[in-house]
């Protein structure tokens, strides 16, 4: 069967401790996924072993490829990956810090063009941040350093994106915004999204799915109101133990 991912009795943790236990789902066609569970449910270390970072037994799939044997995925523009902090120490123009989105096309040490400059000009357009193409990136607040990655990340054009909770610092207007864009990457773009995100309210109006990490048999759930508020009641109950 044809799918874009397919995660077939996934087993994965730390040590003694799993975290992820027999998983499987399947995402035939590209679409919207919302991870969400308790913190500390797994949901990092799912993406984690997306990336190879961490052992785990069972199968990860992508476009039918399986991720063990599949060398320098985000090279071949299959996966690209946006984790949770991103810190830069030094002093990096915005716009420097987006065209970087554009590596793959680039061999070692080649110049970014001024054609790449004005994608990356066009993709921060977009997020609304024309205004801060030219500033140090380090002075930029939380949020904003946030929506540069988040265009970086667009520039990467990758079929398959984990993103690992892109709203959280932002206000209520740009968490609407990133998640319009989101959809719009799938419809649009035909790009699958799986993201890792504590911003219930937002699926409401999402088209997509869920998946619930912290329930005993996680399985993908399609997005509606109803599933999004029954997750939500499931998630205020309380968490398991630790174990
Ligand atoms: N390298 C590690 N060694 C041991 N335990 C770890 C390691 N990394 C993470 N953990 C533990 O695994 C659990 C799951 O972590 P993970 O980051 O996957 O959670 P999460 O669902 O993404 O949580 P959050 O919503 O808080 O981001 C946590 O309790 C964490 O302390």
């Amino acid at each position: 069967m044809n799918s874009v991912v397919e995660v077939k009795n996934l087993v994965a943790g730390y040590g003694q401790r799993v975290l992820i236990r027999n998983l499987c789902f399947s995402i035939p066609s590209p679409a919207f996924v919302a991870i969400i569970g308790h913190n500390g449910a797994g949901k990092t270390t799912l993406f984690r072993a997306f990336q190879g970072k961490i052992d785990y037994q069972g199968q990860l799939l992508v476009q039918n490829h399986d991720l063990r044997h599949l060398s320098n995925p985000s090279g071949k523009g299959l996966l690209a990956y946006l984790p949770q902090k991103n810190v830069v120490n030094f002093p990096i123009k915005v716009h420097d810090l987006v065209v970087m989105g554009l590596f793959r096309k680039k061999r070692f040490f080649e110049n970014y063009t001024s054609e790449d400059y004005a994608l990356a000009a066009h993709t921060l357009e977009q997020l609304q941040l024309s205004h801060l193409i030219d500033h140090d990136f380090t002075t930029l607040s939380g949020g904003e350093q946030q929506l540069v990655w988040l265009a970086q990340l667009m520039l990467q054009d990758a079929d398959i994106n984990l993103l690992d909770e892109p709203t959280q610092q932002l206000d209520v207007y740009y968490k609407n915004q990133v998640f319009g864009l989101l959809q719009s990457w799938v419809s649009e773009r035909r790009k699958t999204i799986l993201c890792i995100t504590h911003d219930l309210q937002n699926l409401m109006t999402m088209e997509g799915y869920l998946l619930n990490l912290s329930k005993p048999e996680p399985m993908l759930e399609i997005i509606s109101p109803e599933t999004v508020l029954q997750n939500q009641a499931f998630l205020e109950a309380g968490r398991q133990p630790v174990q």
